[in-house]
């Protein structure tokens, strides 16, 4: 502000020193003084150079620190939000407040208090010093500044609802590119390029009419300002003229006079181009207010910070029950308890609510009703971070990140040893792959792990979830992707580690859980039955019939189970490579 104000009042002085030189040394043949005001004109002009330079430099560190400030503020904000607010926010629509809204209100932050203040300071300055020289002159002016006032209103809530209408189409537009760049070779492979393409330019030119709209909103009033100023030049210079004449003014202080008039406008212009920014960042302002006044779904108000390790008395869901939205109800009063330990496999048809019931295990959702008990305590009672440490939820499609193997593999637990590392790299049948790559676990995976397959991808997040060592590995189909026997291999070795882990594995491939202690099988989000595989197999038609059904589409000889034998318990004992069932 300091050197803004300096380098403007330096402005201020050139045509005090210019009437100087008219009056005094051009009219009167002082040749030495001219030359010497002549130099102090320069040396002023330079000045307001260099210092408004520095200005402009102390104003351009504040836009970035500002900016880097709100940026991670914001970050951490949506850090916190819950999987809801993720899941319907488009990535572009996000990037779009972290980058373009949070620039916006840096710029605007940085300078708004110096434009302000420094237009209001030359303002009055530039007033006084025109009255001293000559006040007739100088309250010519004065009866445009309610006009001033009148144009301002007529324009405001056209420029703030354009600027509003501005801001929503970058963010729509940035979500629909994002959307499109995210996923080109899928695009390709549905021949959908010159669709997907409009749909980008449809976004795109919205945003751009938008943009049109904004700017002749706000030429228009600019227009309609300089008119204003336009007439109050001519008024003064009406005046100045007559005053001329009349011998009240010297041919010098009419050049300063006029200087002056055409500078008392610039801090006018200013505020009116701060005003029309004020509209527009106003909606950059309204937006990140409003990522910032959004709470999360699943509020982190508990005081428990410790699930003991291994659990002492399990889990419990009573008569649980969950809508994404409106009546239709995706879990119907769902009740079980899970001992600790324990190896629960959940089943059913797709989209009977499998996997919404392991959110709301994990505590990414709500029950709409019911509760969910963790060791006799309702888990709203833990933190979430206890809780995080307590219950290890590894989804189907699991996000691995840019950075080394090893790096993906240690993201949840980076304290993890060599050793603990070399141990789940074989329980998973990563070694093959390791070994495979250049540089081992070392090698960058690239962009999204597009170098591993899908059950390579899928293997990685399960050990990663494995090495955070949580009292509970939740697996939602997270070995979907893999063959029959890799994935009984992998699950009976994870099954027999001594680590008295509670496993909870959700999948819709019957034949990879009959293993488990118990089964849980689930019909149109309510529990149909639950048992031991011989048992659903005996008691339950459900089970028999998806049971058959995918022993009918999968041949694969060497781990099918025939279900004559599935009601022996030896020959599933020899059938099954886990051997942990309880029959
Ligand atoms: N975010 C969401 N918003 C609205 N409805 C949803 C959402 N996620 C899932 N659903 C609906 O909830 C129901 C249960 O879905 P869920 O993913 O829990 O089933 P699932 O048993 O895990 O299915 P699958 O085996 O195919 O993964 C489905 O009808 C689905 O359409």
């Amino acid at each position: 502000m300091a050197a803004t104000l300096t380098a403007g009042l330096l402005g201020t002085l050139d045509p005090l020193l210019i009437r100087h030189l008219v009056d005094k040394d051009i009219l009167e043949h002082r040749r030495f003084e001219a030359v010497s005001v002549g130099a102090l004109i320069a040396l002023c002009y330079l000045a307001r150079v260099v210092v408004g330079g520095q200005a402009s430099l102390l104003s351009f560190r504040t836009t970035q620190s500002l900016s880097q400030d709100l940026r991670v503020g914001l970050l951490r904000h949506m850090t916190i939000l819950s999987a809801d607010w993720h899941e319907r926010t488009f990535l572009g629509e996000k990037m779009a407040r972290v980058e373009q809204d949070v620039q916006q209100v840096a710029e605007f932050g940085s300078d708004a208090a110096n434009v302000s203040f420094r237009s209001v300071v030359f303002f009055v300055v530039n007033l006084v010093v025109m009255l001293s020289l000559n006040w007739r002159m100088a309250l010519t002016i004065v009866p445009l500044f309610p006009i001033f006032h009148w144009v301002r209103t007529q324009f405001r809530s056209h420029i703030r609802d354009c600027a509003n209408t501005a801001q929503a189409s970058v963010g729509r537009a940035s979500g629909v590119v994002a959307e499109h760049l995210g996923a080109v070779p899928q695009i390709q492979l549905l021949g959908a390029e010159e669709r997907q393409l409009s749909r980008v330019v449809v976004a795109w030119s919205q945003m751009v009419e938008a943009q049109w709209q904004q700017r002749r909103s706000e030429i228009a009033f600019t227009v309609a300002v300089t008119a204003v100023m336009a007439i109050a030049i001519l008024a003064v210079l009406e005046v100045g003229i007559h005053e001329y004449q009349t011998k009240a003014l010297s041919i010098g202080t009419f050049f300063a006079f006029y200087t002056y008039i055409t500078r008392i406008f610039d801090p006018i212009s200013s505020a009116m181009e701060l005003y029309s920014r004020t509209q527009r960042v106003n909606a950059s302002i309204r937006r990140i207010r409003e990522v910032l006044q959004s709470r999360p779904s699943v509020c982190d108000d508990g005081s428990i910070s410790v699930v003991p390790n291994p659990l002492q008395s399990g889990l419990t869901c009573q008569d649980v029950c969950f809508s994404y939205s409106g009546d239709t109800r995706v879990l119907k009063r769902v009740s079980f308890h899970i001992e600790p330990e324990e190896c629960l496999a959940i089943a059913g048809k797709s989209g009977c609510g499998k996997s919404t019931l392991s959110r709301l295990l994990a505590r990414m959702a709500e029950p709409t009703a019911g509760t969910i008990w963790l060791e006799g305590r309702q888990i709203r009672d833990y933190t979430l971070q206890s809780l995080r440490r307590a219950i290890c939820y590894v989804p189907q499609h699991p996000v691995l990140f840019s950075g080394t193997l090893r790096e993906n593999l240690l993201f949840g637990n980076p304290k993890t040893n060599d050793e603990e590392l070399s141990e789940i790299v074989d329980l998973v049948q990563l070694r093959p792959i390791v070994a495979n790559l250049m540089l081992g676990l070392d090698t960058p995976l690239g962009p999204e792990a597009v170098a591993l397959s899908g059950g390579e991808r899928q293997r990685v997040a399960l050990a990663r979830g494995i090495l955070r060592k949580t009292p509970i590995l939740l697996l939602d189909e997270a070995t979907s992707a893999l063959d029959l026997p890799t994935e009984h291999a992998i699950l009976n070795a994870l099954a027999h580690r001594d680590t008295r882990q509670t496993l909870i594995i959700i999948s819709h491939r019957l034949r990879s859980l009959l293993w488990a202690d118990r089964i849980i099988l689930f019909d149109a989000g309510e529990i149909d039955s639950a048992g031991t595989h011989t048992f659903l197999y005996r008691h339950s038609p459900l089970y028999r019939s998806l049971l058959e059904h995918e022993a009918e589409s999968d041949t694969h000889e060497e781990l099918t189970l025939s279900f004559e034998d599935a009601l022996l318990p030896d020959l599933i004992k020899t059938n099954n490579p886990i051997g942990k069932s309880t029959v």
